[in-house]
């Protein structure tokens, strides 16, 4: 090292929106920098950082590359705010309320966390909602890069509000739900009104996380360049849409299996069973529990982070499993039951089915579920992470979408890749029964070849030479640009 820092690495700072399923995609970026030699300082919210040391192994994970920091700030949120289910609208408004004046005072008092043995930060990769990110890097001469962490199609269809305004689709008003949407390119043969991302499903324009959505989503346009988990071959035709207005397009996905790919080329610990980055305590005994059960004969059921449900909902999702025969692993999360007062009966039948077939826990190790021979299904809410992570598996989805992009993620899934069956907007045990046989049994054999050839695309990806790959070198060499 030498005193005016010409020795140094890179320094990038990344700054995810305070939920699971962005620090997971944003975690496994700061490794992948990591792995290629670059320093990395991780903004994370106080709240969430407690709950990664209490809960993950973020803190060993990291700890073998010195050039990486945590440094946190508050998500603006007071500790009891539950940050799911409807709470999630607070998520980006306190952000934008509290936390951007925080993050401008700390870069500037640290000198964009500089130090003895870390250059200050040349290149910001900020959440792709935060437009106050944007302004302090433009005004301050440094560079700054978005990261959407949804899909591709997702963020494409947000790009689209204005002109989805304009020729009458929106606002959705809950009505004509079957209608197509022809106002977003790429997308006109198999978009529904029901499909588009949550935001859209408003009575009334001036909806303030639909406001927030849109103007977001458009001032991508001014950031250096756009980050998508995402790849070629999954998502092309709309890359190639994106790529008109923001050229500077990094597709690195899955990055989880970029990252797995990457580690194991280096003969570093791969990251299946080592990457935990989990708000909530992983219970490992459904693994014992899974290996005592026949090959591809589990459904597995996560909701993801946010989603909660209500206790109808919850006996409806409970007696399709239980009637649909199909042995069941659930992941109910302690928040996500709406209005539980603990005195709620649980039906006597449910009960027995459960202890027959099925399995309960608070939280999984998700990734070594999926990858697990005994599993053969997933009912999810179609977040982008747990979308991906399935596909990587090979394990054929039946999606539930709650919220935001899971809705046309979901679309994608049965009538666009054709990988498993869209349950959206309906919540009825006979048609859980049935679309679980469906998913496991009866129509399995359609899934089975798609999502084998769309997992050997993304293996196909990430490897040497692949587009996903080729796209983070690109990105390396973008970084290391701005620290010259
Ligand atoms: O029991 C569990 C359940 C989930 N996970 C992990 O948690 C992450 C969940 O991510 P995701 O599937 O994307 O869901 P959310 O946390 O709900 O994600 C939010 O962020 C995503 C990325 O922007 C969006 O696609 C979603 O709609 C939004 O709800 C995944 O990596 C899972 O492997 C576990 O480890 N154990
Ligand atoms: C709380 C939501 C705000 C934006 C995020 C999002 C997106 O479109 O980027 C999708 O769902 C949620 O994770 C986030």
């Amino acid at each position: 090292m030498d005193s005016d820092g010409v020795n140094l690495a890179p320094h990038v700072l990344i700054f995810p929106v305070p939920i699971q399923g962005h620090v997971n995609t944003m975690l496994r970026l700061a490794e992948l920098l990591c792995l290629s030699g670059l320093d990395v300082t991780f903004l994370i919210s106080e709240f969430n950082h407690n709950r990664l040391l209490k809960h993950s192994t973020v803190a060993s994970r990291f700890a073998k590359y010195p050039g990486f920091r945590f440094q946190t700030v508050s998500d603006g949120l007071p500790d009891d705010h539950p940050r799911a289910g409807e709470g999630f609208v607070d998520i980006l408004p306190a952000l934008l309320r509290v936390t951007a004046p925080l993050f401008k005072k700390m870069m500037t008092e640290t000198n964009f966390f500089a130090s003895a043995s870390q250059r200050p930060v040349s290149c910001i990769i900020a959440d792709g909602v935060m437009n106050f990110a944007i302004d302090f890097a433009i005004e301050n001469g440094i560079s700054i890069l978005y990261f959407r962490t949804t899909s591709s199609a997702s963020f494409w269809a947000c790009f689209r509000m204005t002109e989805l305004t304009e020729a009458g689709e929106l606002p959705i008003k809950g009505e004509g739900m079957d209608l197509p949407v022809k106002s977003v390119p790429a997308m006109e043969d198999f978009l529904r009104r029901r499909d588009l991302p949550g935001y859209c499903r408003i009575n009334d324009l001036n909806d303030i996380t639909h406001q927030i959505l849109k103007r977001e989503t458009l001032q991508t346009t001014r950031a250096h360049g756009l980050i998508l988990n995402t790849f070629e071959d999954l998502e092309g035709p709309v890359l190639s849409q994106i790529r008109k207005h923001c050229p500077r397009l990094y597709a690195i996905g899955p990055n989880h299996y970029h990252l797995q790919t990457r580690m194991e080329a280096k003969h570093t610990e791969t990251t299946t069973s080592g990457a935990s980055a989990s708000f909530w305590e992983e219970d490992r005994k459904c693994l014992v529990w899974l290996d005592s059960q026949p090959e591809k004969s589990v459904i597995y059921v996560s909701f993801g982070s946010i989603t909660v449900v209500t206790r109808d909902q919850l006996l409806e999702l409970w007696y399709g499993l239980v009637n649909s025969g199909q042995r069941f692993l659930w992941v109910i999360r302690p928040d996500s039951i709406m209005g539980k007062d603990g005195k709620s009966e649980i039906p006597a039948e449910l009960e027995a089915g459960t202890r027959e077939k099925g399995y309960m826990v608070g939280w999984a190790p998700q990734q070594e579920v999926l990858n697990h021979p005994a599993v053969g299904g997933f009912l999810t809410h179609s977040g982008w992470n747990s979308t991906l992570e399935s596909i990587v598996a090979g394990v054929p989805m039946l999606c539930w979408p709650y919220f935001a992009d899971q809705f046309i993620n979901s679309r994608f899934v049965s009538e666009v890749w054709k990988i498993g069956l869209d349950m959206k907007d309906t919540c009825d045990r006979l048609i859980v029964e049935k679309m679980v046989r469906d998913l496991m049994d009866v129509r399995r054999e359609e899934f089975l070849p798609r999502i084998d050839r769309m997992r050997n695309l993304a293996k196909k990806a990430v490897s040497e030479g692949g587009s996903s790959y080729n796209d983070f070198e690109d990105l390396v060499d973008f970084i290391r640009s701005t620290a010259v």
